[in-house]
């Protein structure tokens, strides 16, 4: 079977440093593959590379089959790699449902018009993305009354809305409590089993990345140290070393074994 997102031999250096050597891996339809490793592993540059932001110096990027290491972003995600984004300041004062409304516009390739407002644009999609991230109830709010843990659930539907068969989230749960966490990207699974969507996140949270990820990838020093799944990697040596220092592997296995 054909993977969906195929990387061989990613390579990228900023001046001396080697931010990503030679990394490759592959994603299957439906999985959560996490990429972690300590800060400057060369996550960011990673996923800059998926996601077309950034050319990568050498290596091959498939989507599907289909090489996109040399496409544009806006390509990129045309084809069919989405990124949750930020809901901007700007859009901060807009409902709920008319800000999933512009992701749908956006989706549909249509130029949101001021005098034309996004309310009048498939209402009834939006509010079904809403339903199934929780928040259909809220669908009148403004955005930027929302708590934190609701507008992460927001910019979920949105990166939804162009259905994506890709998704890319790049530390997705940063500055999150931990209960809130783990209940996003709980979420975030079943969706990407529902669709059938590949997900490839970044997180520190150890919590979220052996409780939710079906697959783990280690990056350090821009080399990929190790892969597998969550057992396998609390226990991976090589893993437990390179986070020394951190004790954060160490500590959530423990906590795990005395749960
Ligand atoms: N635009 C850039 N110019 C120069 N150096 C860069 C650039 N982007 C990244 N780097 C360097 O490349 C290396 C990898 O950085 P990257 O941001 O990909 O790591 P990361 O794993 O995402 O780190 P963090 O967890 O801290 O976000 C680091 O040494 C960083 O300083």
């Amino acid at each position: 079977m054909t993977a969906l997102l195929q990387v061989a031999g990613l390579s990228k250096a900023f001046g001396g440093v080697r931010a990503v050597d030679g990394v490759g891996f592959s994603l299957a339809p439906g999985e959560m593959l996490a990429l972690i490793g300590p800060n400057g592993a060369g996550k960011s540059t990673t996923f800059n590379m998926v996601g077309g932001q950034l050319a990568p110096d050498s290596g091959s990027v498939r989507l599907a089959g289909q090489e996109i290491a040399d496409l544009p972003p806006r390509a990129v995600w045309r084809l069919g790699v989405g990124r949750t984004f930020q809901i901007a300041e700007t859009f901060a004062s807009l409902s709920v449902v008319e800000n999933v409304q512009m992701a749908l516009l956006s989706a549909d390739r249509r130029i949101f018009r001021f005098w034309r407002p996004a309310a009048a644009h498939r209402l009834p999609d939006a509010l079904a993305l809403l339903e199934r991230v929780g928040m259909r109830a809220q669908a009148a709010r403004p955005c930027s009354e929302l708590a934190y843990g609701d507008v992460k659930r927001v910019e979920l539907a949105m990166a939804l809305a162009h259905a994506p068969r890709l998704l890319l989230m790049d530390e997705p749960t940063a500055g999150m409590a931990p209960a809130e966490r783990l209940a996003l990207m709980a979420l975030t699974r079943e969706i990407a089993r529902e669709r059938r969507m590949g997900v490839l996140f970044t997180e520190h949270s150890m919590d979220v990345v052996f409780g939710q990820a079906d697959r783990v990838l280690v990056l350090v020093r821009g080399q990929l140290l190790a892969e597998g799944t969550p057992e396998a990697i609390q226990q991976d040596a090589r893993v437990q070393a390179a986070y020394l220092g951190s004790g954060k592997l160490r500590q959530h296995a423990k906590e795990r074994a005395h749960a």
